[in-house]
């Protein structure tokens, strides 16, 4: 049974990822890329579906892992009665291949540890070839082969094959100060030799110092520098460095409700989910980042601007169709596991926002537009005027029917907005006066057709009588001041129908008694979706609701897991989190958030160095 979402940790190399539970054991990786089938995919099914467990073969009476410092190193301290030892675990940057590393310490006093590899490529269904082999300088390795992967393990001492259930396991003892490393490299099968093994004395200071530097480069100065940090390199951990797309997280189908069937594959590029990163990243510093995401966007919307699709693969790939791993039971059962993902085919209005935002702000932040980047934006307001007064699948990708979301709507006039900037402010060529008289009219729509008396809100969809959280963003979006009575009175609502303690959903899931379809197409229940709760305290950190702002963001703090990561949801009932893990959004809009707090109690604080006395992860769970 693979262990609740907040156990696990996460490594990376900026080309893929991997889970490591409190049990020492790598749950999920998919090798060579984020998007590339599972070879331990004990997460979403049994161990024998794949995984690499290092631990004590004994009692441990406790566990304490962290990040080394500002890095994606990550440490696991297992006490047990006879001594401690400590695991060590990151995936080198990347040259030319892929290497999982695992360090085994001594702390004090004796541990007798145990490995367990089990390997399995195409998401647990093929059992490799597995060999004893010498690699190029003579050393010994057991290599899997299996359709185009190879992998070969390296360490000392290398576990012994048992037959029956194809698990490989040893047991050895470690004595204080004593030090053991293991390695997995992964490389094409057709490569005929074994790849030599990477020195991890080496290996380690040189990950190390890539990810300080990029830490470095964070230009927050708040008291809330440590969990903005730790944000910002998940972010860089999910950006697939040789193209610079960045994935919503690094997982599949960790389920939205417990046991249900809204489980959804993560592993690619949305405009959407990009943009919002980009912006984060803009703001603190990180241009480098910025710029790759803009070429990854012009090389992967390159061609006809009808075709632009709302989500691509990591270099851009087009055809991401959903199937399921019907051999996979699921996350504690959650069935389907999908991967691929069918909303790559829908229509969401609001990421023509999204996208013309983020690059607004690119300009706004000094970096030019060249011969490729106003031609295409240029081609997406042509393409985005012959749809735009469309229904379409909104923000949250529902499978129901479509329709004229308000947030959409909402999006569409920033789209405009910032084309029309674009010309005003930045002096580029275009068709300002339709933009300009389109921008204006999609505004008196949302304020008449958005807008319920009777609730008091701005509602989910034209003509509803719900509410939706999205609707938050009207003052960071520039839609309507924070402090517009329409939207003071629409936050009161989404307080009263969607809050509960810290959590926020999302919209409701349940069918009401005016509209008998649940909005989503699919069956109700699901966790509370914590990008949201961030929304909320932006939005009361720009109503001037500063108490209420920082003490909500204190708590939302607290939900963190002990090694400072988010999931998408939160299950608050059971105390979980839920959903693909850890997921852009999430920490996405924790800094945001952060950023907004932080200058709103002391308008010159955030950019001011000082030392980071903000609380720690896990110290503020109240609800
Ligand atoms: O709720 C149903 C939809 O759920 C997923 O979409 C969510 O994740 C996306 C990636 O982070 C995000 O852009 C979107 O706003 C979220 O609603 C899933 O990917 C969809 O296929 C599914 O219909």
């Amino acid at each position: 049974m693979p262990l609740p979402i907040e156990n696990y940790a996460l490594i990376g190399d900026t080309h893929s990822a991997a889970l490591v539970g409190t049990d020492g054991s790598i749950d999920w990786l998919c090798l060579p890329r984020f998007d590339s089938p599972g070879v331990f995919s004990a997460l979403l099914g049994g161990p024998s579906d794949g995984h690499w467990q290092l631990c004590p073969a004994g009692e441990v009476t406790s566990v304490h892992r962290r990040y080394r410092d500002e890095t994606m190193v990550l440490e696991t301290d297992f006490v047990t009665p006879t001594g401690r030892a400590r695991v060590i675990d990151f995936m080198p940057v990347r040259d030319r291949r892929a290497d999982v590393m695992r360090v085994v310490e001594c702390v004090d006093g004796t541990v007798e540890m145990r490995m367990e590899w089990v390997i399995r490529f195409d998401y647990g269904e093929i059992v490799p070839w597995v060999q004893r082999r010498f690699d190029a300088d003579g050393r010994p390795a057991i290599t899997a082969i299996g359709g185009p992967d190879a992998v070969c393990l390296r360490g000392d001492p290398l576990p012994e094959h048992d037959s029956t259930d194809h698990r490989h396991t040893v047991e050895f003892t470690v004595a204080a100060g004593e030090r053991r490393t293991f390695s997995m490299t992964w490389y094409p099968s057709s490569d005929s030799t074994v790849p030599t093994v990477h020195d991890a004395d080496e290996q380690l200071p040189r990950t190390e110092r890539f990810w300080r530097s990029w830490a470095r480069k964070c230009k927050y100065r708040g008291p809330y520098r440590a969990q903005v940090v730790r944000s910002a390199l998940t972010l860089k951990a999910l950006t697939y460095e040789p193209t610079g797309g960045i994935v919503a997280a690094p997982t599949t189908s960790l389920p939205e409700q417990l046991g249900g069937e809204r489980n959804w594959d993560y592993r690619y590029c949305w405009l959407r989910d990009a943009s919002l990163t980009l912006r984060s990243m803009l703001d603190h510093g990180y241009r480098s980042e910025a710029k790759a995401w803009r070429s990854w966007l012009l090389r992967s919307v390159a061609g006809d601007p009808e075709d632009l699709q709302i989500l691509y693969g990591v270099a851009g790939e087009r055809r991401l169709f959903e199937w399921t791993v019907d051999t996979l039971d699921g996350y504690q059962g959650a069935k389907p596991v999908r991967i691929g993902n069918a909303a790559s085919g829908q229509l969401q209005l609001d990421v023509y926002g999204e996208v013309l935002d983020a690059l607004h702000e690119a300009r706004v932040e000094g970096i030019k537009e060249d011969d490729f980047s106003w031609p295409l934006q240029l081609a997406l307001a042509d393409n985005l005027l012959s749809k735009w007064d469309q229904p379409d699948n909104g923000i949250w990708e529902v499978r129901g029917e479509l329709r004229h979301f308000t947030h959409s709507r909402m999006m569409v006039w920033v789209a405009l907005d910032r084309l029309v900037q674009a010309v005003e402010r930045s002096g580029l060529p275009g068709d300002v006066e339709r933009w300009r008289t389109m921008r204006d009219e999609v505004h008196e729509e949302i304020l008449t057709k958005g807008w319920n008396d009777e609730v008091g809100a701005f509602t989910q969809y034209y003509g509803g009588s719900t509410v939706d959280a999205a609707v938050l963003l009207m003052p960071q979006m520039g839609f309507l001041p924070a402090d517009d009575e329409r939207f003071v009175s629409t936050m009161a609502v989404i307080e009263r129908e969607l809050r509960d303690g810290p959590f926020v959903k999302r919209y409701s899931t349940e069918p009401t008694e005016a509209d008998k379809t649940a909005v989503d197409g699919l069956s109700p229940g699901e966790g509370a979706f914590l990008m949201c709760s961030f929304w909320l305290v932006r939005a009361y950190a720009m109503a001037g609701r500063t108490e209420e702002a920082t003490e909500l963001f204190d708590q939302l703090l607290g939900l963190c897991n002990d090694v400072g990561l988010l999931a998408e949801e939160y299950d608050i009932e059971r105390n979980r989190m839920l959903g693909n893990f850890p997921q852009a959004f999430s920490h996405l809009a924790l800094i945001s958030a952060a950023q907004a707090v932080t200058t709103a109690g002391a308008p010159d604080r955030g950019r001011v160095p000082e030392q980071s006395d903000g609380p720690g992860y896990g110290e503020h769970h109240t609800r």
